[in-house]
């Protein structure tokens, strides 16, 4: 959420957040070598939708100037929270050496691969994030009992990414003895569902590539659209095989079955106001294809369900909501059916992936503490990417993201919450392999052919064939004829004579 450096009470009060990537005076954000400067946040200030009516009252609204109103503004090829690193897919000191990081199907990669990416994960999961920290308290405690503690925490690389998504998916606390709102999500049920989980990978991949020392560390993908109640990646070379004591449980050989998760008490954080911190308490549960009570979610998406959504012309549609119909986002989400008609009870991608893992993965403010989580969202990321690029050339980016009028944390200028520095919902709108650095190594399932398709194919192939037939044989015979003309063909020519030869002399002994 925020840099260390900048939580002190004096950093707090002052507004602002621009350190120096050299740590010198003089020099915020890099800007005695001109990479960056310090700046006015630019927070979107547009009409949000009618389903939040609290405005006011929680932290999160036009994020982040509950906390900070000026942060770095980086130039050219230089990003972060103090210029000191690069734009998505570049590298080097200058930042001037184009890098290409391969997202890859999880099920193709080698098993050294697959331990290297367990591994990696797992060491996420215990590493300090060395520049960020998050706040465990509403902005109203967050100078802590006696005015002068700001209430900040470490958090391991790993526990940030749950963190960051329980954030933004959290009540509004509404005062003690009153109930939190929950109609509020700013991460979910709107246009900015793909483009704020976009930017948590993202986060995610560079925190994880910094601590790895590999610029070209890639988060692989799971596709699940592959029907059937089969947890292919549920396996301990991977992301973990189910316990065979205990059903919802994951097997002890999986070295995620020793981690614990974060942002449980959410009772606490509903009644008294209290925000996650990193604190662990409970193993991860997780009983694929196992939730007797609701049978649609007991299997998962079909490849058809990839065509179709993919099929949708329109990016989303009024009003931006889980209720949006014909909508690609609402389709790819969940909320619609995969050709787009909405229906309350139907959930499907990435909603129904989700349901399908029945446990953690399943609930919104725990989801990411369960690692399929990474997986299932590259995937729906993928999904994303192609929509762009097959949908794009006819209309215009960013025009087709609302700019207002979408649910509060969904316009197309809101700062995503919680993420720092400010980056807005437009930014991660854009072609991945062009703008962001990273493509993905896939092959998109196709539409099978319609009758009418068949029977045009069919007429197409029996002309050809006719076509080519009577080429064939119209050679053939050209061939035959000029053979014969120049005397090719003796015993044809042999009779040709006899039989002439006969009518002669015939001819000859009538005369
Ligand atoms: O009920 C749903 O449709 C549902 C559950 C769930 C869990 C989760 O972590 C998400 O990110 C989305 C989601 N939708």
């Amino acid at each position: 959420q925020f840099p260390r450096e900048c939580v002190t009470s004096a950093g707090l009060r002052s507004g602002q957040c621009c350190p120096s990537p050299t740590g010198t005076l003089d020099d915020e954000c890099g800007s005695a070598t001109a990479r960056g400067q310090c700046v006015s946040v630019a927070a979107d200030s547009h009409r949000h939708g009618p389903q939040y009516p609290h405005d006011g009252r929680d932290d999160r609204e036009r994020w982040p100037l509950r906390f900070f109103n000026r942060t770095c503004r980086c130039n050219g090829s230089f990003a972060g929270y103090n210029c000191g690193r690069c734009r998505y897919g570049l590298t080097g000191p200058n930042c001037d050496q184009r890098i290409s990081v391969v997202r890859r199907n999880v099920m193709q990669m080698s098993s050294a691969e697959k331990q290297a990416f367990v591994n990696s994960l797992d060491q996420a999961k215990r590493t300090v994030h060395p520049d960020l920290v998050i706040c465990t308290r509403r902005y109203q405690e967050v100078y802590g009992p006696d005015g002068n503690t700001p209430q900040f925490d470490n958090v391991t690389i790993y526990n940030y990414f749950v963190w960051t998504h329980y954030y933004s998916v959290s009540k509004t606390y509404m005062g003690a003895g009153q109930a939190s709102f929950g109609g509020v999500d700013f991460s979910h049920e709107g246009p900015g569902f793909v483009t704020w989980h976009r930017f948590h990978l993202l986060q995610l991949e560079r925190d994880m590539q910094d601590m790895l020392g590999d610029a070209t560390f890639a988060l692989p993908y799971w596709n699940f659209a592959i029907g059937g109640s089969e947890c292919e990646v549920c396996t301990d070379d991977l992301l973990g095989a189910r316990s065979a004591f205990d059903m919802n449980s994951l097997s002890p050989n999986s070295v995620f079955s020793q981690w614990r998760v974060i942002c449980e008490s959410v009772e606490d954080y509903d009644t008294i106001g209290t925000i996650c911190n990193n604190s662990e308490t409970s193993p991860i549960r997780r009983n694929p294809a196992g939730n007797v009570e609701r049978p649609m979610v007991q299997r998962l998406p079909e490849p058809q369900d990839v065509v179709d959504c993919l099929d949708l012309k329109t990016f989303d549609t009024p009003p931006y909501y889980s209720t949006s119909s014909e909508s690609f986002r609402n389709t790819v989400e969940g909320y619609s059916a995969p050709q787009g008609g909405y229906d309350p009870v139907v959930r499907s991608l990435h909603n129904l992936a989700h349901l399908f893992l029945n446990g953690t993965g399943g609930q919104t403010h725990l989801s990411p503490n369960d690692p399929i989580f990474v997986l299932l969202h590259t995937f729906t990321d993928a999904i994303f990417d192609e929509w762009l690029s097959r949908h794009t050339h006819t209309q215009p980016l960013p025009a087709v993201y609302p700019e207002e009028d979408a649910p509060i944390g969904h316009n197309r200028q809101f700062n995503m919450v919680p993420f720092w520095p400010p980056v807005t919902n437009a930014e991660m709108f854009v072609t991945a392999p062009e703008n962001l650095g990273y493509t993905y190594e896939v092959t998109w399932p196709t539409r099978p052919y319609t009758l009418s398709e068949i029977i045009t194919i069919g007429i197409v192939a029996a002309v050809l064939v006719a076509a080519v037939v009577s080429g064939v044989m119209a050679c053939a015979m050209r061939a035959r004829y000029f053979r014969s003309a120049e005397g090719l063909e003796p015993l044809l020519g042999e009779t040709f004579r006899r039989y002439s030869d006969r009518q002669t002399d015939k001819s000859q002994s009538v005369v």
